[in-house]
């Protein structure tokens, strides 16, 4: 039986629907910019932690694939290995914002990041279809990194098997994304000596996006953005160009700290546009991409982004080694 509805209900479903095309078309000019654009997504295991919120981001990851972009994603895990190191009674601490890691602690973290979270991430994407293909940073050579040293109160720290990355080989996931798969990358690093190392996973996103020459590089974490005055004042700051963060920076503390000096690193590298967006959101990666307004904190190239915009492209410089010592010299991560 077909009910017959009265003219207001009628009128409301009319107007939702209008509504609904309204915001579909909004993303019109979106899909045009990013059509065929590789986008970097980094997604941070604070963004992870239930299951809404990785099915949602699965379902976001295949509808960029979908929309013609070319998403590739970068993993960490801290929470992650976190529990496990704590199952294994393995003690960990942070120095500087990067997790000291034992030899013991780096077989976990690899465990963990390229043996749980990795593959977890590809099943979601994949429930939709072929997509996601896993890697670890250490396969094909894609991230190969040395032994990273900080310095806390003038004096020099060992981190153990924490990396800077030295290299990036991005030819293995540019052949994934020329097959029209969906790389799903964890920050593990090779090392020249043999061994791995344990990358800081916002520093690895920022590598690969520059190596790439993504459009976008967009980090998932567990707040809206960048804090002007945190913690005191939780007052976003929507966007930054490189000379307002470079300025900023010193007075960032960790957490963050690593995710603008990857965004810096990310725009300086020729990524005309890099995003700190709240991934406990549904869905804040669609509305980053598609919506006139984004969400989050972006960091913009304004020449590199003005071309992006106009569809003109843009250049990116290729990969130097030097590009990541450049990030990591501010130490804490
Ligand atoms: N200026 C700031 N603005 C927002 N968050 C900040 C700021 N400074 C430090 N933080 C902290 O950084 C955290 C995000 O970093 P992190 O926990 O490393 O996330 P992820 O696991 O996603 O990499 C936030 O939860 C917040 O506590
Ligand atoms: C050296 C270092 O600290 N590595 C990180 C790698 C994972 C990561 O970065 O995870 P999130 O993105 O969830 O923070 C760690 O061991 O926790």
């Amino acid at each position: 039986m077909i009910a017959r509805s009265t003219p207001s209900t009628e009128n409301q479903a009319r107007d939702v629907a209008i509504d609904k095309a309204a915001n579909l078309i909004e993303a019109l000019p979106w899909l045009s910019r990013f059509h065929g654009r590789t986008v970097v997504v980094k997604y941070g295991g604070n963004a992870m932690v239930s299951d809404e919120l990785r099915v949602r981001f699965a379902e976001s990851i295949v509808f960029l694939h979908y929309a013609g972009l070319r998403p590739v994603v970068v993993h960490g895990g801290g929470p992650q290995i976190s529990a496990q190191l704590d199952r294994a009674g393995v003690e960990s601490t942070f120095t500087a914002g990067l997790r000291v890691t034992t030899d013991e602690a780096m077989d976990i973290v690899r465990m963990v990041l390229t043996g749980q979270v990795n593959r977890e991430i590809v099943g979601l994407v994949n429930q939709h279809g072929p997509f996601a293909v896993g890697m670890s940073g250490e396969d094909a050579n894609l991230l190969t990194a040395r032994r990273k040293t900080v310095e806390v109160d003038g004096e020099t720290v060992d981190l153990g098997r924490v990396g800077e990355i030295t290299g990036v080989d991005p030819g293995a996931v540019a052949a994934l994304l020329s097959d029209g798969r969906v790389p799903v990358v964890s920050s593990v690093a090779r090392a020249d000596d043999g061994g791995v190392y344990n990358v800081n996973a916002d520093t690895a996103a920022s590598a690969l996006a520059v190596a790439l020459g993504a459009s976008k590089l967009i980090m998932l974490t567990d707040v809206e953005g960048l804090f002007s005055d945190y913690p005191h004042n939780t007052e976003l700051v929507s966007r930054l160009d490189v000379d307002e963060l470079r300025a900023l920076l010193p007075s960032l503390s960790s957490g963050m700290l690593p995710k603008m000096e990857a965004c810096l690193h990310a725009v300086e590298g020729g990524v005309p546009q890099a995003h700190i967006i709240d991934g406990r959101i549904p869905h804040s990666l669609l509305l980053e991409v598609f919506t006139d307004q984004g969400v989050g904190t972006m960091v913009a190239d304004p020449e590199l982004e003005a071309a992006l915009l106009a569809g003109n492209g843009h250049t990116p410089r290729p990969w130097r080694p030097d590009d990541t010592t450049a990030t990591n010299t501010g130490g804490a991560q």
